[in-house]
């Protein structure tokens, strides 16, 4: 690892020389925050998203994590998912099926995919009551601050616009405070259709990473991260806050490169 520190209240951030060192970093904390949950609750729930994350998961795949990793207690989520056929080049699903999900042995019945072929209000709903059903036989821990699933870890991305998940800025959907997973029929980025857990459920994980690389999110990230004097009360990526959970960033160097000079450990 390069860097490595708390920056306020914005959790830990962990700064990685290259994508190679971070995909290295990222495999370890996921197979060990596996390790603990397994050893404490027989299972291991986590929530995916889509974009570069996936790839930047790739050394899961590989020795040691593709034997050492209890893969048949995953059971597996979607923090967001656009509105297409499973099949389609556009599938968060199909993006973490080709790069990693067919990769290892994760047992079929785990996998909770988003139905495609519903609207995405009707997919919606389904899916929320499809993790209703998990989290009554435990498989998904229950938040005790809220009413909400505790997954034990849920993976962002961020994009241009500092979006996690498919909770864009300035839209509505931020303010979702009842719904576990909602819908969006109007996303700035294309596909429009779109599906994601909701603000309250991703604050309600025990563990959440935030997985940004390259220079064009640099000033984003800055946003997100550090104290700034223009307020970004809606800048998505800003608004994840665990309430009892711990935050994690994985940056690469460019990411990382406008962010103010926190106390670092080498
Ligand atoms: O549209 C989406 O974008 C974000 C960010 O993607 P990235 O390729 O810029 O990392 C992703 O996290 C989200 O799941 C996806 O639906």
């Amino acid at each position: 690892m390069a860097l490595s520190g708390a920056h306020k209240d914005r959790g830990e951030l962990r700064i990685l020389e290259n994508l190679d060192e971070l995909s290295t970093d990222l495999a370890d904390y996921i197979s060990e925050l596996s390790e603990v949950s397994v050893k404490e609750r027989g299972v291991f729930s986590i929530a995916l998203s889509g974009g570069s994350l996936i790839g930047l998961m790739g050394k899961l795949c590989e020795a040691p994590y593709n034997k050492t990793v209890d893969w048949g207690k995953w059971y597996i989520f979607w923090a967001d998912e656009r509105v297409v056929a499973k099949n389609h080049a556009d599938s968060n699903y199909k993006l973490a099926k080709d790069g990693l999900l067919s990769k290892v042995p994760i047992v079929p019945s785990h996998v909770h995919s988003i139905n495609d072929s519903l609207s995405a209000e009707e997919a919606a709903n389904e899916y929320e009551f499809v993790i209703r059903q998990l989290v009554k036989t435990r498989i998904v821990s229950v938040s005790d601050v809220s009413d909400c699933p505790k997954f034990d870890l849920i993976l962002l991305g961020m994009g241009l616009d500092g979006h996690v998940a498919s909770l864009f800025p300035n839209h509505s959907v931020l303010d979702e405070k009842n719904e576990w997973v909602t819908f969006i029929t109007d996303s700035p980025k294309p596909p429009p259709e779109r599906i994601t857990f909701t603000l309250p459920v991703i604050n309600s994980a025990s563990n959440v990473a935030v997985v940004v690389t390259g220079s064009s999110k640099a000033e984003v990230v800055h946003l997100a991260i550090d104290d700034v004097e223009a307020d970004c009360p809606s800048l998505p990526a800003r608004m994840v806050q665990p309430a009892k959970g711990k935050l994690v960033w994985f940056l690469d160097m460019p990411a990382a490169s406008k962010v103010d000079g926190p106390q670092f450990s080498e």
